[in-house]
């Protein structure tokens, strides 16, 4: 994806507190324009109260946060119109038809349009992206599970937002309707620069979006990179097989392309069925989620420096 070179978001030592218990420690992290950050994490770890933070909806106890250049708690309304949220349950519009909610709530982004962005987005258009087009009319009742969500992913960007959060917006989704919402995202961060923050406990998701992922456990960020560079970092070596002469091989190797380079050297067209096989995105993920469980939360914070440099 084209990331461009601007801050749109920048969070640091963000930390919030419920009552005596904090649940979130020190989070730094900045998003840069047109970049797909996805927010990984178990159960509890803070990534709702983070995005909730971000989109203003919640004071934070302290540290630093700025969207497209505003703290959240004190953005005003034209900040807002920049904004898109997509809030993890929907909101029940159940007796307006999809056009005219859209169009109602599209209205209030009128005054907010520039040349370059004009808002909002086009009724229709918008159906389409969000592959509601056969909807248009019902009335949002009448709606499945999975056609509601895509509304309110309708209602979170009907307004062209620069920034974008989403907390798990394909929850419930069928996988066409997941596949259409890939490319939705790819589309919004590729040809209109929207930053995309978004959380999901869907790895296969988070690997196919995100530009970077950021583990969140504890309250802590684990890690920070891609999802390729987290995989090296945790795992090193990349197996290797190939099958010569009927018999299968495996190897492990931190210099893969080498490997198989050497392989070919030796063995030229006896080699076959070659496979090159990194950590999964789910490999590494438990593997730092555990050993965060398991106390070896400093050796983490180490590794996230190494991978912000
Ligand atoms: N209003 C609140 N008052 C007190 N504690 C809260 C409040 N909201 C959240 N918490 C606590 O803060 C922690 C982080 O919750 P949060 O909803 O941010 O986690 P999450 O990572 O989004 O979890 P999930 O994956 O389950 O959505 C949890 O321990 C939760 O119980």
């Amino acid at each position: 994806m084209t990331v461009g070179q601007g801050v749109a978001i920048d969070v640091e030592k963000l930390r919030m507190r419920y009552g005596s218990t904090d649940v979130l420690h020190d989070v730094t992290f900045q998003a840069r324009h047109g970049e797909v950050l996805v927010l990984l994490g178990p159960n509890g770890a803070g990534k709702t109260t983070t995005i909730e933070i971000l989109e203003g909806f919640r004071m934070r106890s302290a540290g630093r946060a700025e969207v497209l250049g505003t703290d959240p708690a004190h953005g005003d309304e034209a900040w807002r119109a920049r904004i898109g949220v997509v809030l993890q349950s929907w909101r029940d519009h159940g007796k307006w038809r999809v056009r005219e909610l859209l169009d109602y709530l599209g209205a209030f982004y009128a005054p907010y349009g520039t040349e370059a962005i004009q808002r909002p987005w086009d009724t229709d258009e918008l159906i389409k992206a969000v592959g509601l087009t056969g909807q248009a009319s019902s009335r949002i009742k009448d709606l499945s599970g999975g056609q509601r969500r895509r509304i309110d992913v309708a209602i979170g960007i009907v307004g062209r937002p620069e920034v974008l959060f989403l907390d798990e917006p394909t929850a419930g989704f069928d996988p066409e309707a997941r596949r259409e919402f890939h490319d939705l995202v790819h589309r919004l961060a590729d040809d209109q620069q929207t930053t995309i923050l978004l959380t999901t406990h869907d790895l296969d998701e988070a690997e196919k979006l995100a530009d970077r992922i950021l583990i969140l456990a504890g309250g802590r960020i684990i890690a920070d990179g891609s999802a390729d560079e987290l995989s090296r970092r945790i795992s090193g070596a990349a197996e290797v097989s190939w099958t010569n002469g009927g018999q299968r091989f495996v190897h492990s190797t931190t210099e893969s392309t080498e490997f198989v380079h050497e392989l070919f050297k030796q063995h030229g067209e006896a080699i076959g069925d070659l496979e090159v096989r990194r950590a999964s995105l789910e490999d590494t993920y438990m593997t730092l989620v555990r050993r965060f469980e398991s106390g070896q939360v400093e050796s983490e914070v180490h590794t996230i420096e190494e991978v912000g440099r």
